[in-house]
């Protein structure tokens, strides 16, 4: 049967597509063929209308309709085992209608594979072409292979589970959670490429120090919970305002960085300036409060004989601190270093 397009892969779902998987359960089916002499072994995952083959030779999304396999009747039964001498001739699978190109299947048996929580996943299966019978140990045989699939099952759902919660670690571990910005050990990696980066093309780069103003007051007054809201709208304005090139990070309490690569400290003052004001006129929500707040701001270039980002960043707190001093809701440009532009780093 033609892979299903608008169906999704069951094996992909399931996490058991790539090569490696599906080479260990070939490896398994036969073993089920040679152990039971039977002529042909498969492996499949069921959903409620196709049986899906897991096989290195399967294309993807390739299935084939419930009814026309075998296996049909052992996953609607409630027993371990389907075994048949005659599935021609057998009232179990009498219902079962097969498709053209399909194996001449005389004699099946058949090993249900079930997770932990006794959901059925599909079979382990091997069939003959002529009528015979499995002894008891062939069947005991097929029923410990298909524990192994379902082990080889769920140890690729456990590394999958792994490997998710790690890249959501990796994620958390570089993200302050309550702005979605960069945190500082982030903001400093970035920074820092971006930095060596930018110096290597001979470009300029700027640092911003930017702190909000008076942000004690609104914590005494309205609460922690306040604070933190207005510290969530004005990372989504940085990050609104910014240009994606751009890096922005939560380095304090209540101090954010920011790195612009190819940018003039004048044309970074300009370009906080303007954010500086859209600020002042912008209002957060706080219940059934608007409250209006204001930010300082320090900027500087960053200088080619710099060791590292921190320099740059020293530089524009100072500059940020000068703001400050001189009444708030202003931006500073640190002054400009003597020394030559050369490429560092
Ligand atoms: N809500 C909230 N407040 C924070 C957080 N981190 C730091 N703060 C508060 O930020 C305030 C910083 O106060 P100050 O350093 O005095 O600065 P300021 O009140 O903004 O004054 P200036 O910077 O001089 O304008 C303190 O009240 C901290 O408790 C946070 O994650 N959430």
């Amino acid at each position: 049967m033609p892979p299903l397009r608008d169906t999704p892969d069951l094996l992909e779902s399931l996490g058991l597509a790539d090569g490696a998987t599906l080479a260990d359960l070939d490896m398994l089916t036969r073993a089920a063929r040679m152990l039971t002499g039977a002529s042909h072994a498969f492996v499949s995952f069921a959903d409620d209308q196709y049986l899906w083959p897991a096989s290195a030779s399967r294309t993807p999304g390739e299935c084939k309709p419930l009814h026309s396999a075998y296996c049909s009747a052992l996953l609607a039964s409630d027993e371990r085992n389907l075994v048949s001498r005659n599935v021609l001739q057998d009232p179990r699978t009498q219902a079962v209608v097969r498709q053209p190109g399909d194996p001449r299947i005389v004699a099946y048996a058949g090993t249900l594979l079930r997770d932990e929580a006794g959901r059925k996943l599909g079979t382990l299966c091997v069939t003959d072409t002529v009528e015979r019978d499995f002894d008891a140990e062939q069947l005991a045989l097929l029923n410990g292979l298909g524990r192994q699939v379902m082990n080889l099952v769920s140890l690729r759902a456990a590394k999958r589970q792994l490997t998710t919660a790690l890249a959501q670690m990796t994620t958390l571990a570089r993200v302050d959670t309550l702005t979605g910005l960069l945190n500082r050990r982030a903001w400093q990696e970035e920074a820092e490429t971006l930095r060596k980066l930018v110096l290597r093309q001979s470009g300029h780069v700027s640092v911003a120090a930017l702190d909000l103003d008076h942000f004690k007051r609104i914590n005494d007054s309205r609460g922690h919970a306040a604070g933190d809201a207005v510290l969530s709208a004005l990372g989504k304005l940085l990050a609104k305002a910014l240009r994606t090139t751009d890096r922005i990070g939560r380095i304090g309490g209540e101090e954010f960085a920011v790195i612009m690569p190819f940018t003039t400290p004048e044309a970074a003052a300009a370009r906080l300036d303007a954010l500086r004001q859209r600020i002042a006129t912008h209002r957060i929500i706080d219940g059934d409060e608007r409250l209006a707040v204001t930010v300082s701001c320090g900027v500087a270039g960053v200088d080619a004989q710099d060791a590292g980002i921190d320099a740059a960043l020293r530089r524009a707190d100072q500059a940020l601190y000068d703001a400050k001093h001189a009444g708030r809701d202003r931006v500073r440009v640190a002054p400009v270093s003597a020394r030559p532009l050369a490429v560092s780093g």
